[in-house]
């Protein structure tokens, strides 16, 4: 069972990910970054990648496309904020978008 993370745990694990574009969502303990690719085919084939591990993972983004733009907030449901599996996928994303 995920944990929500700690005050301590925010101030390492968050901070590169507020690095590499990811913000606190408002008014909701979530963490959001809207992804723009080239063109759509880009910006599915990111949504199928990250889909394939969301699944192995059993944990999901709640996220939204449109057109070329991907934009993912990513909470743990079960606890009601952000958890140490939110912080791993939005590594994992951010992955993948790299590796392109
Ligand atoms: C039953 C199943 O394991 C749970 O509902 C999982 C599925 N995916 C999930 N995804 C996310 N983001 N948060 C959850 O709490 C969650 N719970």
């Amino acid at each position: 069972m995920s944990e929500i993370l700690s005050e301590t745990a925010r101030k390492t694990v968050l901070a590169p990910l507020f690095e590499s574009g990811w913000k606190m969502t408002e008014g909701r303990d979530a963490l959001e970054k809207t992804f723009v690719f080239k063109d759509f085919p880009e910006a599915f084939a990111f949504m199928t990648r990250a889909a394939l591990w969301a699944e192995k993972w059993d944990h999901h983004p709640d996220w939204s496309n449109s057109y070329k733009r991907v934009s993912v907030q990513l909470a743990t449901h079960d606890v009601g904020g952000i958890s140490a599996l939110d912080a791993k996928l939005a590594r994992k994303m951010d992955s993948l978008v790299d590796s392109d």
